[in-house]
């Protein structure tokens, strides 16, 4: 089998819930590698829980779902770490140690993912800061950044080993425009090497400009730009 053509996620007839209420029902959507995609909604419309869903932090109760590999109805708690180390999850109540600083903030998760070799630790922190344009900040603590900055420490610490797929939750929210600019183009160069992105946003310039694939809660269901006439007007 070629698993170079597997979707890096899937899921078909999937029930999302907080809790004993389902939040979005009948959902089918796989995203391969390579892909960029929007997701959209109104505020409540369940976005985050969809997202929390395929990193398990939500139980998967109805349905089917395979994330990176990862049967979703199977998955035992002991995997879960396994999962998420293929996933870069970029989050924002997932913020940085305020008391440690960048290094060690990247060592933490390296250390906590079963890497050892303090050599290789230190190759590791060095390329991923590379890659996010923040080498200067090795030894910065995280009040020393700006929230640009910190947000491009955050997506460093997600791409730490090496996923196949990025969810990100409002990455740009908090952000002057011309920081998120930046941030969102450093997303484009990642998914460009390669990494499947699923960033869920309100940002109605970035689906104005960028004409990737959107996915759209609405009404408890999800809708996909590429079978439905996917609306992202003023009031999504
Ligand atoms: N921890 C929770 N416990 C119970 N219900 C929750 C919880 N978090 C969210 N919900 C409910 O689940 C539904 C979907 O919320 P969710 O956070 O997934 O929406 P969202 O589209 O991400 O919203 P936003 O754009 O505001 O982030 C809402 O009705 C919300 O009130």
């Amino acid at each position: 089998m070629d698993f170079s053509t597997q979707p890096v996620l899937s899921m078909t007839q999937a029930t999302i819930f907080q809790g004993e209420n389902p939040v979005l029902t009948d959902v089918n959507f796989s995203v391969e590698q390579h892909e960029f995609v929007f997701l959209i909604g109104r505020t409540g419309s369940g976005k985050s829980s969809l997202l929390k869903t395929l990193y398990a932090d939500l139980p998967l109760k109805a349905g089917h779902a395979e994330v990176v590999g990862y049967n979703l109805s199977k998955i035992k708690t002991k995997e879960v770490p396994f999962l998420r180390r293929k996933i870069g999850i970029i989050f924002q109540d997932f913020q940085l140690f305020t008391d440690r600083s960048v290094s060690e903030n990247l060592a933490f998760v390296l250390k906590a993912t079963g890497w050892t070799d303090a050599l290789k630790i230190r190759e590791r922190i060095s390329d991923v800061l590379l890659q996010v344009g923040l080498v200067d900040a090795l030894n910065k603590m995280p009040h020393q950044l700006s929230g640009g900055e910190q947000q491009r420490i955050v997506i460093a610490r997600a791409l730490l080993n090496n996923p196949s797929i990025l969810l990100a939750d409002e990455p740009t929210g908090n952000l002057d425009p011309d920081v998120a600019d930046g941030i969102f183009k450093l997303f484009q160069e990642i998914n460009k090497q390669g990494t499947a992105i699923l960033m869920a946003t309100h940002n109605h310039e970035l689906l104005r400009k960028f004409p990737y694939r959107v996915l759209k809660c609405e009404k408890g269901k999800l809708l996909d730009s590429q079978l439905h006439d996917v609306s992202f007007g003023s009031s999504f």
